[in-house]
């Protein structure tokens, strides 16, 4: 995905500080040797490498760059307008980089936005020499999502397929992925969403998380505190109970998540994404897949630990969560060698669930307690109606429909801080789409931000407007263009599991807290522009919870 990430746009000074390294003789280190031929034959692409890099460094920097660029201006003038008369329209690219020099990846969905104004809904750009098409707004988008067979596969940077080999959900396709997203939305249905047992299991969290608020006594607080009890949640469906907040097992798997997405949305993996031959460059100019493949392998040590801990524990008859419903159908189908329920795919639903089912949700909430803390008059009406219709008793799901701001708000909410704001597809064969030919294994990418932002749909697009959601009357109003959680054959499992979680914590944490911005920060300078990053984050890190009266 090329969601908001900062971009593929190549920072000099990384390249020269990426020269630097190879000339004062960093070791080269070759990953993923499969045999010796290819070793050697990376050995000499390496050493023809280090030979021209050591030749170029000697180049004066603004000779070099008046070079590049009188090179590409030339073969700028004399390339031909690429694509076909029926494919669809878009900036002309340069040669070898495309389009990568007119976009600005740091603020992609400003790009985007701004290109179908030009463009339209449906159009093309070039990553380097990957042809890509963009899709934007709600109509089109949603098209794509319900088309039958046109838009099947998901496409994947390249990272994810060295990482995750196809199993589990979320980076998967084919028969694999339809049987673990079978298995998938049955074992959450029998262990979180839409059972009491389930609303348990996140008040706990909530409850906690007061505890962990309240001793803060309205003094700023982290907001990347919340990740552990929402973390908690999935953890406690996958394994059947929680961590507690300081063990390390947990700690360390949040810490390796945070950092491996701040990785991925780097510009050295975009890049890597866009050149999979850097790859063959060793871990010299790729650092940060180096280090994410590293982290990816030390979750993967870590889950593999507490899955033994499991099997030896197991017993058919009482399933503790998903991961023991997972080793009871392994154990049905232990006769079928065509089985999907393989240790693989195991690892690759604990990981997808633990991955998805943490970093979304939280997100969505930290966005929510920041916007409370900037519009007070809002937070002011959530809290009048939550005292009115609820009191001090605790919230239940079932206070739902009696609570139409705040309902309103959490949609809201939803729609202003997506964490999601670009997905993938792939075509499987030549598709005719809104009249235009798009190729077969044409790399897709959907814009889900334009949809929550598509000005033919909602009223304010570009601001934090609850009304969006209320009829005249003041009632709760569903809304089709809010497609947070995609729609589809690849839709998202855990979206009743999340919706729960966000209206129980908003709920009981607005019904016992004043948010506000730490002292010294006015409202008006709380940042809501994200932080450029593979997911929409907010970069507001501290608030203020005071005690309600
Ligand atoms: C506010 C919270 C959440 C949001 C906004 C969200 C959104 C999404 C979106 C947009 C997708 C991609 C769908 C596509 O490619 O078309 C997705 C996929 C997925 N989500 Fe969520 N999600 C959230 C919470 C969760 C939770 C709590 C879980 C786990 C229980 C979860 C598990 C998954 C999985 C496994 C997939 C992959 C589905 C597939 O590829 O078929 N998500 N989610």
């Amino acid at each position: 995905m090329f969601s908001s990430g900062p971009g593929l746009a190549i920072d000099p000074t990384w390249v020269l500080g990426s020269c630097k390294g190879i000339l004062i003789g960093r070791e080269l280190k070759v990953e993923h040797e499969k045999s010796s031929r290819v070793n050697n034959v990376r050995e000499t692409i390496q050493r023809c490498a280090m030979v021209v890099l050591e030749l170029v460094a000697q180049i004066p920097l603004p000779l070099m760059l008046f070079g590049v660029a009188s090179l590409l201006y030339v073969l700028y003038l004399f390339s031909s307008t690429p694509g076909c008369a029926k494919c669809p329209p878009g900036p002309r690219p340069l040669p070898l980089l495309g389009n990568l020099l007119h976009l600005d990846l740091t603020r992609f969905n400003i790009c985007t936005h701004e290109l179908s104004k030009k463009y339209g809904s449906v159009f093309t750009v070039h990553l380097g020499p990957k042809k890509v098409v963009i899709v934007t707004g709600y109509k089109a988008v949603k098209q794509v999502l319900l088309s039958p067979s046109e838009f099947q596969e998901k496409d994947m940077l390249v990272i994810f397929r060295e990482m995750f080999h196809g199993q589990g959900v979320l980076f998967a396709n084919g028969k694999s992925w339809k049987a673990m997203k079978h298995f998938c939305l049955g074992s959450l249905r029998n262990f979180g969403m839409g059972k009491a047992a389930g609303e348990e299991v996140i008040i706990k969290e909530c409850n906690h998380f007061i505890e962990v608020l309240e001793k803060f006594k309205g003094e700023p607080f982290d907001v990347e505190l919340l990740d552990a009890s929402v973390s908690n949640i999935i953890c406690t469906i996958l394994f059947g109970d929680r961590f507690d907040d300081a063990d390390p097992t947990l700690r360390e798997m949040l810490a390796y998540l945070k950092q491996t997405i701040d990785l991925i949305s780097s510009a050295e993996i975009q890049l890597h994404s866009v050149f999979p031959w850097l790859s063959w460059c060793g871990g010299l100019l790729l650092r940060n897949r180096s280090e994410a493949l590293k982290n990816y392998r030390f979750c993967t040590e870590k889950m593999k630990v507490l899955v033994g801990q499991f099997k030896d524990t197991f017993s058919p008859q009482d399933c503790r969560g998903i991961v023991d419903d997972f080793l009871l159908q392994q154990l049905k189908e232990s006769d079928q060698p065509s089985s999907y329920f393989s240790n693989g795919n195991l690892l690759g639903i604990i990981r997808d669930m633990f991955v998805a089912g943490t970093e979304t949700t939280y997100i969505s909430l930290v966005w929510g307690l920041i916007l409370m803390a900037k519009y007070p008059d809002i937070q002011d009406r959530v809290q009048e109606e939550l005292s009115q219709v609820i009191g001090h008793r605790e919230p239940r799901l079932k206070d739902q429909k009696n609570l139409p701001y705040t309902n309103a708000v959490i949609h809201e909410i939803q729609r202003f801080g997506s964490p999601i704001s670009m997905i993938t597809r792939t075509t499987s064969f030549d598709v005719t789409f809104q009249g235009y030919l798009i190729e077969k294994g044409t790399k897709t990418l959907l814009s889900l931000e334009s949809v929550l932002r598509d000005e033919d749909e909602w009223e304010t697009p570009h601001s934090f407007n609850p009304g969006h959601f209320l009829d005249e009357k003041g009632c709760f109003t569903r809304r089709d263009a809010l497609l947070n959680f995609s729609v589809g054959h690849r839709a998202c499992p855990g979206e009743s599991l999340a919706k729960m979680e966000l209206f129980l914590f908003f709920t009981f944490l607005l019904q016992r807290f004043r948010f506000s911005p730490p002292p010294g920060v006015s409202q008006d300078a709380l940042d809501l522009n994200p932080v450029a990053c593979f997911i929409k984050k907010p970069s507001t890190h501290r608030l203020c919870a005071r005690t309600s009266a």
